[in-house]
């Protein structure tokens, strides 16, 4: 994972291949929120940032004396200039000296609000010592305020958003003005810093954090690689300077917007060995009077999302949350406030007191939003958890109409979630949406779920948007307890209150467990292979004929067995590839198997009229259904990967030829950190789309090239008929 590499997009291929620019563009802002833009001189010129480059050399070797004269205290607008530990990050000093402008300038619209201040005139040094200075200023904001709404247009064409969904948030005419701003730093060398014998001496260029901003575009012309971000398994990874790129990272105004579809990553620079490095980032905006409010984004993407964050670790914080119906110009101001004191004492005295007084009295600010920030990590894992908890129930419900036994389902999602999950966090799952699953008490005392009322709220059309839901309420309770040190765990004894009230019902349910199962044994084999979708295909389960079906954790349900595996200890990250399948735990109360006994009684059912020899009958037909023969269970896993492959096609222009090979590395690499499949895989998982659904997909061999062209699809629907088709007809491909 440490070793993965920062993406490319490459903008000379935008004529020529423009689905493959989105989809490289798309890959980049999900999976890893940074990449580097290269061969972008038909976009911008290249000349104007050296000329920038140069001159900043040339400001920065100015006397302090001379660079002080437009410090940053000058200016109530927060522009101009900072030297040596005037900022700090994370409690500890930033060693880097910087210049800040803004693109508006003297365009100062009228001032309504304190946060209009954020827009005034820029502090230019001396034109007499360096007369270039100001108009490679300019120059390069005009070129990157009309360049950064060309990335912005494709960025949003490779998610789906209409324009006329992002219009409001951007001035997008040719030439407009949007409220952009830019730092030109220098990081002395860890050499040179040494000379300054200084007790707050560390390596910290610029702490751990994240942009607020929508996008971030960094011209590093130095080359020297100083900068890192953090992957998602919390490992730093380089960013190196290269030659005749730029880095573009994404801001948590976009994170927010897409509603986490794209991803804001922590990043941080370390002061650099030997020579120092002049930076020069290109923070984007959106326009600061807006209240945002994310978009909706399409299942696919939502489901991506989910799949991603799955493997993000612990380090990496919550989404930002701006105010609710504020404007972000507030955010940004109190951001502004609290990292530079100095100009708050001057300029916002009273601005500067409120945050302390609050900061004081517990309240974190982060970002300059008031939030607490150790709650909203606690909702982060929460909502990673209802996530896993979600998909479980949602596929034990489909599976059988036994109850779900609260243990079992603990230890599945523990084994699933790779970490040991306590039942106080299944319980504040309960606090968080009561009404998610009824939990009850069965006669044993222990905790189980009523499937005959969890399948009525657990309609699989509705998973993704359930997870939604959770994460609304999260910030609704969030919202009203914003204090809280924790989220209390559901009560359970209240669950024992509402058995005594439910007691006669439970007579109904054991009618309920004579009922056929709700699918085909066919559906719910490649609906319990779709829930083993992290497994990579070296680890197929099917490959080895020793790993039968029934190591699966649904499946073991079927066969009604109580037999408890140990869980296998929590792994990292890192060991998300694993040798094995995740370990076996049942999910299905025990209870229920007292049940079946009773059933099995010669009577006839009162409830359902059935009679032992209908129901031996019912037996037999569903054993002989759940017989599945190596080969089909292979195709069946296959099956339950073709969502996936969907899901990276939607990002892919539908109107057009695209090349075998070029999807395939397309859907390796996409895939590459939620479910790791080979090329051999992912071939076949392609080309099978033609088989399986001919009305929209199509694959053309010509002498040269193998192409799949296809129709604009919906990928839910295809998803759904998937289960229906009957996986037989691999061996086409053969014919292509
Ligand atoms: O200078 C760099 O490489 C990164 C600077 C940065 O991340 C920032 O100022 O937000
Ligand atoms: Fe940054």
């Amino acid at each position: 994972m440490s070793k993965r590499v920062i993406p490319d997009v490459d903008l000379s291929l935008l004529e020529t291949k423009r689905e493959l620019v989105l989809a490289d563009l798309k890959y980049a802002i999900m999976e890893f929120g940074f990449f580097y833009i290269v061969n972008y001189e038909n976009y911008l010129d290249g000349n104007i940032v050296e000329a920038l480059h140069g001159q900043s050399e040339k400001f920065f070797e100015l006397e302090l004396e001379e660079k002080n004269k437009i410090q940053m205290s000058n200016s109530k607008h927060f522009l101009g200039y900072n030297g040596l530990e005037k900022e700090n990050t994370g409690g500890k000093v930033d060693w880097r000296e910087q210049i800040d402008f803004c693109s508006t300038d003297a365009v100062c619209s009228e001032t309504q609000t304190i946060y209009d201040n954020l827009s005034g005139p820029n502090q230019y040094p001396s034109s007499e010592k360096i007369p270039l200075f100001k108009k490679a200023v300019k120059d390069f904001f005009q070129a990157l305020d009309k360049f950064s709404i060309t990335i912005t247009k494709l960025i949003f064409e490779s998610l789906n958003v209409e324009q006329d969904e992002y219009s409001m948030y951007f001035n997008l005419e040719e030439d407009a003005k949007n409220f952009n701003k830019m730092k030109i730093i220098k990081y002395p060398s860890q050499n040179t810093l040494k000379d300054l014998k200084t007790e707050k001496l560390t390596d910290q260029g610029c702490g751990a954090h994240r942009d607020s901003d929508f996008l971030t575009y960094l011209f590093d012309l130095s080359q020297v690689t100083a900068l890192q971000v953090q992957s998602l398994d919390g490992a730093w990874i380089d960013v190196p300077s290269r030659p005749q790129s730029l880095i573009v990272n994404v801001g948590q105004t976009l994170e927010y917007l897409t509603n986490g579809v794209c991803l804001s990553s922590i990043h941080r620079v370390i002061s650099p060995k030997k020579d120092y490095r002049i930076s020069i980032p290109f923070f984007q905006n959106v326009k600061i009077s807006s209240i945002l409010k994310p978009f909706k984004m399409s299942r696919s993407l939502i489901y991506e999302r989910d799949e991603r964050n799955r493997l993000i670790d612990q380090n990496v914080s919550f989404q930002f949350k701006p105010r609710a119906n504020e404007p972000i110009a507030k955010s940004i101001f109190f951001n502004r406030i609290k990292s530079h004191r100095d100009v708050s004492q001057k300029w916002y005295p009273l601005e500067l007191k409120e945050i302390d007084e609050k900061a004081e009295k517990g309240t974190k600010v982060l970002d300059g939003l008031e939030e607490n920030a150790e709650l909203l990590d606690k909702f982060r894992d929460l909502a990673k958890l209802f996530g896993v908890v979600n998909n479980t129930i949602t596929l034990a419900i489909m599976k059988t109409i036994a109850d779900i036994d609260y243990e079992g389902l603990l230890e599945q999602v523990s084994s699933l979630s790779r970490k040991k999950i306590k039942s106080k966090e299944l319980l504040q799952l309960i606090t968080i949406w009561p009404d998610f699953a009824k939990f009850h008490l069965n006669e044993d005392g222990r905790i189980i779920i009523d499937t005959d009322d969890a399948s009525k709220r657990f309609l699989v059309n509705s998973m993704y948007e359930r997870n939604d839901i959770f994460r609304e309420k999260c910030e609704k309770w969030y919202e009203s307890n914003k204090k809280a040190k924790d989220i209390p765990p559901f009560d359970i004894s209240l669950l024992h209150h509402k058995y005594i009230n439910s007691s006669p019902r439970k007579k109904n349910k054991q009618a309920v467990l004579l009922k056929t199962p709700r699918k085909s044994n066919i559906e719910l084999a490649a609906l319990e292979l779709s829930s083993k979708s992290s497994i990579p295909w070296d680890n197929d389960p099917f490959s080895s004929p020793s790993k039968e079906l029934s190591v699966s954790p649904f499946n073991q349900m079927l066969k009604r067995t109580i037999t408890k595996s140990p869980i296998k200890r929590p792994g990292k990250i890192e060991s998300k590839a694993v040798n094995e399948s995740p370990p076996v735990t049942p999910l299905q109360s025990p209870t229920k198997i007292k049940r079946e006994g009773f059933l099995d009684s010669p009577s006839k059912n009162k409830a359902t009229g059935s009679s032992m020899l209908e129901r031996i009958r019912q037996k037999e037909t569903a054993r002989k259904l759940s017989f599945v023969s190596p080969e089909k269970k292979r195709l069946l896993f296959l099956d339950s990967k073709t969502p996936k492959v969907l899901a990276v096609l939607t990002g892919l222009r539908p109107d057009k030829p695209h090349s075998i090979e070029i999807l395939v590395e397309r859907v390796v690499n996409s895939l590459s950190l939620s479910l790791p499949i080979s090329d051999k895989e992912a071939r076949e998982l392609i080309l099978n789309l033609a088989v399986k659904f001919p009305e929209t997909f199509v694959v053309v061999k010509t002498k040269l090239i193998t192409v799949l062209r296809w129709k604009d699809f919906d990928i839910n629907e295809l998803a759904e008929n998937l289960a229906n088709i009957q996986s037989d007809g691999y061996d086409e491909f053969n014919r292509i």
